[in-house]
């Protein structure tokens, strides 16, 4: 491996009592790229994304941004930091407005009539903020950014979470099962934007049990079992049944595949 990874991770330990969720578990991420994150139900793969993006600090084990060694103490933190994190439930307020949602903690501020002392919402910069960005990512299929967000189908909704994440992710935007909840229609516009975020140079973490997405999208693949990394494939080499077959146990990994 040539390039300095984005985000890493050696040796990450989680126990939960007597179960062991990361067991010296490792991780990179490459510029520019799409890395798949695949294992089976209980693998680890949730408690891997909770420690990269600060939601969960592991017992051992160290995390490297542009190769600089952080703890996230908090999701707040790992978001300083510009690792933006979409998880299953959104994360979303459905009585709120796309604008709103866009930003939940913040929300762009100016001078008010008592100066720096009470400064008051700058409504229109975040309403061009939002429009802009859901734009870029050609989400303006969204006509109204006031609408709230329960009148978005399950498609949209996803839309917003994963736009908001592409805006304030400077660094790494991590994906959830992001096409779990949606039907086919929806689930293909997803894999697009997923496509338009990393033409915009951000590297994504995709977690997902569907395999043709995985395949599709993925520039590698980290096949994740028995909390630890068993090895990283590529998709254009491997078939589906093989990698599922790696994921449970049933196909020893090649040699060149197994992580270092
Ligand atoms: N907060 C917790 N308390 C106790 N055990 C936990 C906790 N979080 C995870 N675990 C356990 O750690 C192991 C790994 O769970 P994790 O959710 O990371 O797996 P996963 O690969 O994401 O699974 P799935 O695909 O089913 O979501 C499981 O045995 C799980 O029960």
């Amino acid at each position: 491996m040539t390039a300095t990874p984005i985000l890493s991770a050696r040796g990450l330990v989680k126990r939960y009592g007597r179960v062991t969720a990361l067991d010296h578990c490792d991780f990179d991420l490459m510029p520019g790229e799409i890395l798949a994150v695949i294992g089976d139900n209980g693998a680890g793969k949730s408690s891997l994304i909770r420690a990269l993006s600060g939601a969960m600090t592991p017992d051992e084990g160290v995390i490297e941004l542009d190769g600089q060694p952080v703890k996230f103490a908090s999701p707040l933190e790992a978001r300083g930091a510009g690792i933006e994190t979409v998880y299953q439930n959104l994360a979303l307020s459905p009585a709120l407005s796309i604008v709103d949602n866009m930003f939940l903690g913040r929300e762009l501020r100016k001078p008010g009539p008592l100066g720096q002392y009470l400064r008051m919402l700058d409504r229109p910069a975040m309403r061009k903020f939002a429009r802009d960005k859901l734009n870029e990512l050609g989400l303006m299929t969204i006509q109204n950014i006031d609408q709230a967000v329960e009148t978005l189908s399950g498609g949209q909704r996803q839309g917003v979470a994963v736009a908001r994440a592409a805006a304030f992710g400077s660094r790494v935007v991590i994906l959830d099962e992001p096409t779990a909840a949606l039907g086919v229609k929806e689930s293909r516009r997803v894999l697009e934007l997923i496509q338009d975020v990393k033409r915009r140079g951000l590297p994504i973490v995709l977690i997902s049990h569907n395999m043709p997405h995985v395949f599709e999208l993925a520039d590698r693949i980290h096949i994740h079992r028995l909390g630890k990394r068993l090895c990283i494939v590529d998709p254009k080499k491997i078939s589906m049944s093989d990698a599922v077959a790696m994921m449970t146990g049933a196909l020893a990994p090649p040699s060149e595949a197994l992580a270092a």
